[in-house]
């Protein structure tokens, strides 16, 4: 089932350049995506289209088949509740004043998911592998890759069908960073990630499909596997030069 899609979306910001240009794209439950391109590509504002925060300059964008409608509040609800963000930077996602239990419990009353808000923050909390008593404490008393549990415990919370991941690793260290990777590896047999990064290796581990962006332009889509053994564009096989290789996944 097709969770998401742009359908010929392109992109300008007010009064600048068009940096997203005829994008299709197809986003399915049950298989991860992993959307690669340099820095300033256009990655980020593609996610920003997926997750209905920007609209797009020309093209539909639609979720479960239906296109986005700000004005339809319903659809838009269930929208929300189907499709969650994790971040680049642990330090500044998340609210400093507030308790974690508060922090992961967010989405379930923004959303108004009518359920045990304690028991759902437990098992989330449980789910990202962090100790019960985090529940009573603070952003800061935790380290980075802490922290990035807590955001992905806010993220899988309300049990979304989709998670969009925006460099969630990027900022911690190698170790950290394999241990993150496994948990959202665990956690894809539930949900279905889109993964951006500009480290094509790394989402190599986590997608089983990847979509290769240069300069607001798919240039390169298929299955992982296919694209590492066969980079068939050149900008592809300049990013796989410039990371080292590890094994793909799926
Ligand atoms: N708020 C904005 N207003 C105007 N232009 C923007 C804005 N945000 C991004 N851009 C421009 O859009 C283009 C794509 O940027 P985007 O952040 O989507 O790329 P990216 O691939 O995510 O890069 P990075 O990895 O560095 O975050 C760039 O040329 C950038 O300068």
């Amino acid at each position: 089932m097709t969770l998401l899609s742009l359908s010929g979306v392109s992109f300008a910001y007010a009064a600048g350049k068009t940096v997203l240009h005829g994008i299709d794209l197809a986003v399915r439950d049950g298989g991860n995506l992993g959307i690669v391109g340099e820095s300033g590509s256009g990655k980020t504002t593609l996610l920003k289209l997926l997750l209905g925060l920007e609209r797009a300059s020309a093209g539909t964008v639609s979720f479960r088949g239906a296109p986005l409608d700000a004005r339809d509040r319903g659809f838009m609800l269930g929208f929300r509740r189907s499709v969650q963000a994790v971040f680049q930077d642990p330090y500044s996602s998340l609210d400093p004043r507030q308790r974690v239990s508060d922090i992961v419990a967010e989405p379930l009353r923004s959303l108004k998911i009518g359920t045990d808000i304690a028991e759902a923050v437990a098992q989330a909390l449980r789910d990202v592998d962090l100790p019960p008593d985090a529940a009573g404490r603070y952003p800061h008393e935790f380290s980075g890759g802490q922290r990035q549990r807590i955001a992905i415990a806010r993220a899988i919370v309300a049990r979304p069908a989709l998670i969009v991941a925006d460099e969630v690793v990027s900022a911690l260290d190698l170790t950290t960073r394999t241990r993150i990777i496994d948990l959202m590896r665990a956690l894809s047999t539930r949900t279905t990630f889109v993964v951006v990064s500009h480290d094509i290796a790394l989402v190599a581990l986590l997608c089983e499909r990847l979509v290769v962006l240069e300069k607001g332009r798919i240039v390169e889509e298929g299955a992982t596997r296919e694209i590492l053994a066969r980079p068939s564009h050149p900008y592809t096989q300049r990013l796989l030069a410039s990371t080292p290789r590890m094994p793909a996944r799926g």
